[in-house]
């Protein structure tokens, strides 16, 4: 390819958290190690941070997680991982069509492979001169979010040459999105009938990151009630939760076993789920909503509890992501 026809690509890299290699508790320790030790992620002091995590987590967590990995894990992988790259896959495609080849898509791991360092080169490597990053989280936050940023910038700090770069840091009310999640309902509601409560769970977060001026909470929120509001719904049929509690710590409230344990005791006998805070099906969503937490409902009294799945690699998703990025692409062109 000649160079001037090169240099006109540019590269768009999607990026989700990362998930362990094997649901084993050696593969788990690896990406715990890695994944926890993020500043962003734990804000304690790394010394106190260093003994706790190597003296007390990576010898309990891994294999307590291995469990949960292992009856959530498919033929091909990590769902996370599965779900993240045929999405990929997708947006690449339809983008294809819009645009020709001048848009290449590549997907990274925050933690694990496939790395950031590696897809940044690959997609220097095919000629895109010009950059568009997009973490796969609606919501902002600073352990999510925030540190693909820090990831990106320490893989560029190594080059002369820095790409013009857009950096997309949330979605969490953009039209698009909110439809995209609307429709998921409605057709698991058309298919399946309408549970008398809808729960929004969201992964939960200290709360001290709140305090500290973290837009998340308020963006979580935000999504559920434009959700909410496009499907009409009424306001005592739904509410917003936060899952996924680490640590003896404060974290957003209320908690979504919380909830769920004390919904029968109000009369509600089935709860429908549905976590638009995760742009694919992931250990947070199947093991612990899909089956740790409706054990939960249950227990309490609960008859009917089922699990709305993500928009993972659905058409609405591909078309709203391919959207997300031509006009970020056409905005920045206009300015
Ligand atoms: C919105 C996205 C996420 C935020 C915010 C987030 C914050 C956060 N997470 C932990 C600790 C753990 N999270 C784990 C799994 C996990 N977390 C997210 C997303 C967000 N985390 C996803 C998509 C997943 C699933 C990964 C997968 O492989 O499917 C885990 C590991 C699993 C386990 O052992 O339970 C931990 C630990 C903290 C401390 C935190 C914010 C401070
Ligand atoms: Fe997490
Ligand atoms: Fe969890």
């Amino acid at each position: 390819m000649a160079d001037a026809e090169k240099s006109r690509r540019t590269g768009v890299l999607l990026v989700n958290l990362g998930t362990p290699e094997a649901p084993t508790p050696a593969a788990i320790r690896r990406y715990l190690r890695e994944f926890l030790w993020d500043p962003r992620v734990v804000e304690l002091p790394r010394p106190l941070w260093w003994v706790i995590l190597h003296g007390v987590i990576l010898w309990t967590r891994p294999s307590k997680s291995a469990r949960a990995y292992r009856s959530i894990w498919t033929d091909k992988g990590s769902p996370l991982l599965v779900l993240s790259m045929n999405l990929a896959r997708a947006v690449q495609s339809e983008l294809a069509i819009r645009t020709g080849g001048e848009i290449i898509v590549e997907i990274a791991m925050r933690y694990g492979k496939p790395a950031i360092r590696e897809k940044l080169e690959a997609l220097r490597n095919a000629g895109a001169d010009k950059l568009l990053i997009l973490p796969l989280y609606p919501q902002y936050s600073s352990p999510s979010t925030g540190t693909v940023f820090d990831a990106v910038a320490s893989v560029l700090k190594d080059r002369r040459y820095i790409p013009d770069i857009e950096f997309v840091n949330e979605y969490h009310d953009h039209p698009g999105y909110i439809r995209a999640v609307a429709k998921r309902i409605d057709d698991f509601w058309c298919d399946s009938g309408k549970a008398e409560y809808l729960l929004f769970s969201f992964h939960g977060l200290p709360e001290r990151s709140r305090a500290l001026g973290d837009p998340y909470y308020d963006q979580c929120h935000a999504t559920a009630a434009l959700i909410a509001s496009e499907l009409n719904l009424s306001k005592n049929t739904w509410q917003v939760v936060f899952q996924s509690r680490f640590g003896p710590g404060r974290w957003l409230r209320p908690y979504c076993i919380d909830v769920l344990s004390t919904l029968p005791q109000q009369g509600i006998r089935s709860v429908d789920v549905v976590c638009p805070g995760f742009a694919v099906d992931c250990l947070e969503t199947l093991e612990e909503i899909g089956i740790a937490n409706k054990e939960i409902f249950t227990k309490a009294g609960g008859e009917q509890y089922r699990l709305i799945p993500a928009l993972n690699d659905s058409a609405e998703h591909t078309r709203f992501l391919a959207d997300l990025i031509t006009e970020r692409l056409r905005s920045e062109n206009v300015d």
